[in-house]
């Protein structure tokens, strides 16, 4: 395995302790990721998805192996890394532009500056006009664009989104892929998806990681091969698609015992 990539991850582990003994939920993860790079992982449920990503924003550590971005190890959570979750976890009693300015809580840019880096990014989600709107009076899916605002509004070297559009209805998921697709091209920023839907992340990504479970390992890595802006009914994708499709019909051994854990709801609830 080559380190020379911006993302990289070598051998890594990660086990939670349990009352008898430990569980390993992630285990010999090694990956490299380019500058630039959009990069899709799927995967069932339980196969440590969320768990990699949460190694990735630096809310878990590793038991073992290295993470590297850009050369020094993740350690904590820095706004170098930008994370957009499930759940858009916007204030409810801040407007949509205080919702976005809290991300530039710390950083060295003067009010006027950072009201104007708020404005750009708001625009370029699509909610110029929105910026004095409250989270109740949007959608799930401007809500998830705010969510995206914030995720990039401090510039990070990378953006990790877990399950973004995950609790949306499919044409609003349709068309905030489209969107992400263009931001994406349009910012050139190194992106990790997370997602359950494997059209959303052949779609997507440059490449497809696909994990499989107990423990986590990555079974197969699918390079995606297609330009973009890519046509949504590009026969080669569902090609992809169905191909990867069948990993998870065909499971390669037999699961390892483990713990399942009960299903988690997305909290967001506000939608018109
Ligand atoms: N803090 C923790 N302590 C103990 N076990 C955990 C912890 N976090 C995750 N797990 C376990 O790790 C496994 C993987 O969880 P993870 O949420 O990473 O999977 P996932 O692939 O993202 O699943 P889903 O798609 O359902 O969100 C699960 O079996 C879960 O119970």
């Amino acid at each position: 395995m080559s380190h020379n990539g911006f993302l990289t991850l070598h051998g890594v582990n990660k086990r939670f302790p349990l009352k008898d003994g430990e569980l390993s939920v992630l285990e010999g993860i090694s990956l490299d990721i380019r500058q630039g790079e959009f990069i899709s992982i799927v995967g069932g449920s339980g196969c440590g998805k969320s768990t990699l990503l949460r190694l990735l924003v630096g809310l878990e550590e590793a038991s073992s192996g290295s993470l590297l971005l850009d050369g020094a190890p993740i350690r904590g959570t820095d706004p170098e890394r930008g994370i957009v979750f499930q759940d858009h976890r916007l204030y409810p009693w801040l407007n949509v532009e205080d919702n976005v300015l809290l991300a530039l809580a710390n950083s060295s840019l003067s009010k006027a500056e950072r009201l104007e880096t708020v404005h750009r990014h708001l625009e370029l989600v699509g909610l110029k006009h929105f910026a004095r709107a409250w989270p109740a009076q949007l959608s799930g899916g401007m809500s998830q664009r705010v969510a995206i605002a914030r995720g990039l509004v401090n510039r990070p070297k990378i953006l990790l989104l877990d399950e973004p559009f995950g609790a949306l209805d499919a044409l609003t998921r349709a068309q905030l892929q489209e969107e992400l697709a263009r931001i994406w091209l349009a910012e050139g920023i190194t992106t990790v998806l997370v997602t359950h839907d494997v059209d959303e992340a052949v779609f997507l990504g440059d490449r497809v990681v696909v994990m499989e479970p107990r423990p986590g390992r990555i079974r197969r890595i699918v390079e995606v091969g297609l330009a973009h802006p890519r046509q949504r009914d590009d026969y080669r994708l569902s090609e992809l698609r169905n191909d990867i499709l069948k990993d998870f019909s065909q499971p390669r051994e037999s699961p390892r015992q483990s713990r399942e854990r009960p299903r988690r709801f997305p909290s967001y609830a506000i939608a018109w």
